[in-house]
């Protein structure tokens, strides 16, 4: 099943808070949803399941907008950021409301509770759980159904090391399923291990749409570096190829923004003798700074740097 969103816009009063995107979000995969705080990602969850309604354009599951599935639980499960448990109520007795009304099978909250580790006080007060606890029972809400679509909105908030690998590789056995994942988070270094797909959100509008490692091989501190005995003859043939060299030592050079078998092309069609030719790969929180530093509102200045 297709997330498929077309010209979505949603305006409060003279805010534009999400202005005109189109997506389409696959199975299969992780899709991770990125962007600097009030980019609008949350707006944009909250309009693809119906909780809030679209100035212009449309969020359709499926090819329906959420209000109309027939199974809106048994087709999407989604995690926010807020959520409302009776705390008196245990994580059972809580699961087991939420199932029957929605016409889901019992069984279903024994096999959720155990998929999210809380077997062993599913009879306790959800009152009385932690914050990773809680995170768990709304992740086990968003199973119940056993839907095709999943959505979590900063899904790792509050969760020890431990958790936060547990997620993980929730979210990748779940898109190993045909499921389509669909996540947003901030943290950089989680999203390059869980994520195939990103999508890159600043002021309301679609920055990036592409598989993460296209967004970090496009980064320009992914670089080439060349060990070469010849380092001024290289030099002088990447300058006429128009080819950035961004550091040159006696016997080595640093390029970028080419890839890295042109280099070795022109190397060798130079007769240049190379000793080393290898990449360094952009981390994802590099390619996504760059990429968003025009669209972030509230920056702060740097820690000893006055503005
Ligand atoms: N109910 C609302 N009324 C008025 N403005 C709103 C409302 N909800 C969101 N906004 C504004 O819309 C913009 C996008 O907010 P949104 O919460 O979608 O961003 P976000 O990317 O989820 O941010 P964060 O990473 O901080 O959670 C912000 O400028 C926010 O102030």
């Amino acid at each position: 099943m297709t997330i498929t969103v077309t010209g979505l816009t949603k305006r409060y009063g003279a805010t534009t808070a999400v202005h005109d995107i189109s997506l389409r979000i696959a199975p299969g995969r992780v899709t991770g949803f990125l962007g600097p705080n009030g980019s609008g990602k949350s707006t944009t969850i909250r309009m693809i399941l119906g909780l809030d309604r679209p100035t212009a354009g449309s969020a359709l599951v499926n090819g329906k907008p959420y209000a109309e599935l027939k199974n809106p639980l048994r087709t999407v499960g989604a995690l926010l950021d807020a959520r409302a448990v009776h705390p008196g109520r245990s994580a059972r007795n809580h699961l087991r409301a939420m199932a029957r009304s929605n016409g889901i099978p019992e069984r279903r909250v024994g096999e959720v509770l155990e998929t999210v580790g809380l077997r062993d006080v599913a009879r306790k007060r959800a009152g009385g759980f932690s914050l990773g606890m809680s995170q768990r029972l709304g992740i086990a809400e968003a199973l119940l159904g056993d839907p095709e679509v999943l959505i979590f909105d900063e899904p790792v908030n509050g969760l020890d090391p431990d958790g936060v690998r547990w997620i993980r590789q929730l979210m990748r056995a779940l898109a190993a399923e045909g499921r389509t994942v669909f996540v947003s988070s901030h943290l950089m270094s989680e999203m390059q291990q869980t994520a195939d797909h990103l999508v890159v959100i600043g002021k309301g509008r679609i920055i990036r749409d592409a598989p993460i490692a296209e967004v970090i091989a496009g980064s320009s501190t992914t670089a080439i570096r060349v060990r070469t005995p010849d380092a001024e003859a290289l030099r002088h043939q990447l300058a006429a190829a128009t080819i950035a060299v961004s550091h040159t030592g006696p016997d080595e050079l640093t390029v970028t923004g080419a890839q890295i078998e042109r280099i070795g092309d022109i190397a060798y069609e130079a007769g240049v003798r190379l000793h080393e030719l290898s990449r360094r790969d952009a981390s994802l929180e590099e390619a996504y700074l760059e990429l968003t530093a025009p669209s972030v509102e509230y920056a702060a200045p740097a820690p000893g740097e006055s503005r």
